[in-house]
């Protein structure tokens, strides 16, 4: 009988719970009203003397394993926390602006998932550009777990940006989303093929900016482009690139591309 694989008993990973709290403060910090606000006062996020202490306590394990400069990560990522915090502002009132069933921008961060969902990705994406193990990944799963969207953290997404609904939203981990962006749920951004081989490929499409994908739509393959300013309509299945101002949706389940009341770029048929 082969024995057990060691990392099994390894406790060079971080905890789950190491990991949710981690989180919870990243976001609390980030906007005092959804969690403790008086805990979480302007002065200590500035500090983020719990915050750092937190990322240096799951990063050390992980570099006994891993090659990892665990104080410069943290440094970085933690400068980096302002930016974020600029961008998701950024997104949240797109939200309110495009949905006319948002009324506030504090609804928007207290309660949207598609809005929690960006809040993880933004938090994610620098980590996994620090090439970061596994944590990116956990952060990612629990939003993915708490919403039904999928974002990887390497994905590359413009800001603002906007899902809608949301669930069973996938974005895969090479897509490139421009800025502006508004997508429904069910949307797959996905590979064509599913092979271990093109892990270092770009496998997922590229968004730009200012398109619209409504439910249920997919669309795959790493070389598939959504010129800017084009309408990708529900259910519809992509998997050529389509040219900046198109309208793009299934009719008698035949894919066809229309022209959209734009003067410029004519339309094609798929
Ligand atoms: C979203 C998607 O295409 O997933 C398939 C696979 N995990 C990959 O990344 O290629």
């Amino acid at each position: 009988m082969s024995a057990f694989p060691g990392y099994l008993l390894s406790s060079n990973f971080p905890s789950r719970n190491a990991v949710v709290t981690f989180t919870e403060d990243l976001i609390n910090c980030l906007f005092p009203m959804v969690g403790d606000a008086e805990a979480y006062t302007e002065q200590q996020c500035s500090a983020n003397i719990s915050l750092r202490k937190q990322l240096t306590e799951i990063l050390t394990p992980l570099s006994k394993r891993y090659e990892l400069d665990v104080s410069a990560i943290t440094n970085a990522y933690l400068d980096e926390l302002a930016n974020i915090k600029a961008e998701l502002i950024e997104d949240a009132e797109l939200i309110l602006e495009f949905d006319p069933a948002a009324y506030s921008v504090e609804e928007v961060i207290l309660s949207y998932p598609g809005f929690y969902a960006i809040v993880m990705y933004r938090l994610t994406h620098p980590l996994y550009k620090h090439n970061v193990p596994i944590l990116p990944r956990m952060m990612s799963e629990l939003a993915h777990s708490r919403t039904g969207i999928d974002i990887n953290a390497g994905a590359q997404i413009g800001c603002p940006f906007f899902i809608d609904h949301g669930t069973g939203v996938v974005i895969g981990e090479t897509s490139v989303i421009g800025k502006n962006v508004k997508i429904y749920q069910g949307v797959t951004l996905g590979a064509l093929a599913v092979r271990k081989e093109d892990a270092q490929t770009k496998r997922h499409p590229t968004i730009e900016d200012n398109v619209v994908i409504y439910a249920n739509s997919t669309i795959l393959g790493g070389k598939t482009v959504i010129g800017h300013d084009s309408i990708v309509g529900g259910n519809t299945w992509v998997t050529e690139s389509i040219i900046p101002h198109s309208v793009v949706y299934t009719k008698n389940q035949i894919v066809v591309a229309d022209k959209k009341d734009f003067t410029e770029p004519l339309n094609f048929i798929i």
